[in-house]
């Protein structure tokens, strides 16, 4: 796994020390210990870990610079993609969010475990998290979690103005886009950027959508989950 992180990596122009990809390898060996007993990942092979979960993930790292920025995973299920982009970037101040207990229990064992700082797990709804959080965060992420026009309400409330929501999707995602367009200027955010990237070792090529959000969001958002699933924006 090792040569395969240090070869994609640097083919994605970042770079990693060993200690690095010590924790990349502890971080795994932990996911998979936990996953015999917690459905936290259904990629269990450490050559497909390596491309689909951490180069994954570490494209975010081309696209902006997190060090020393407040940063949220909304949605973060087994740690993607805040682990890697903590692991990467250690002084960012990462906030691990997700609604499911059990996930974000095994994610403060590995806190705890691998002694990382400047990092914490949350166990809460994002839509929840943002009465007391709200406009809090330099970026968000978030990979996998909802579509797009949903994502974004539960996402965009959490972003300072001037700050910037990025949603890891795949390149069929034109149409998904397009049905958030009003979603996304409702809640203050620009137009997306978007920047497609092939994952190094294979043929897969994912996107990241970038939303820069210009002024706040109206107060009326968030509103509760079951508003934002029935009436999505
Ligand atoms: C398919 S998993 C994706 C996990 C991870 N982001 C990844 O890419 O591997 C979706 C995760 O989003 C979480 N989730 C869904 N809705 C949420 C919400 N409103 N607030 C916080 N977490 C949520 C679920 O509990 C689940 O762990």
């Amino acid at each position: 796994m090792n040569e395969l992180l240090k070869t994609g990596f640097s083919e994605m122009g970042l770079s990693v020390s060993d200690a690095q990809l010590a924790q990349l390898n502890d971080f795994t060996a932990r996911m998979l210990e936990t996953n015999k007993v917690m459905n936290l990942t259904g990629i269990t092979e450490p050559e497909e870990i390596a491309t689909k979960h951490l180069l994954d993930c570490a494209s975010l790292l081309t696209a902006a610079d997190f060090s020393k920025k407040s940063v949220v995973d909304v949605g973060c299920g087994a740690g993607f993609p805040g682990m890697p982009l903590h692991i990467l970037c250690p002084d960012c101040e990462l906030t691990l969010l997700d609604s499911l207990r059990k996930r974000i229990l095994f994610l403060q064992s590995c806190i705890d475990g691998m002694g990382l700082t400047h990092i914490e797990a949350v166990h809460a709804r994002a839509e929840e998290f943002a009465a007391a959080h709200r406009e809090h965060y330099d970026f968000a992420v978030s990979r996998a979690v909802a579509q797009l026009n949903v994502l974004a309400e539960l996402s965009l409330p959490l972003v300072k103005p001037g700050g910037m929501f990025i949603a890891m999707k795949g390149r069929d995602s034109d149409e998904e886009l397009a049905a958030a367009k009003k979603a996304i200027a409702a809640l203050g955010g620009e137009a997306p950027r978007v920047v497609d990237y092939t994952i190094p070792h294979t043929d897969i090529t994912h996107r990241l959508v970038l939303i820069r959000k210009k002024k706040p969001t109206p107060k009326q958002y968030p509103r509760p989950f079951r508003k934002i699933s029935a009436n999505p924006l």
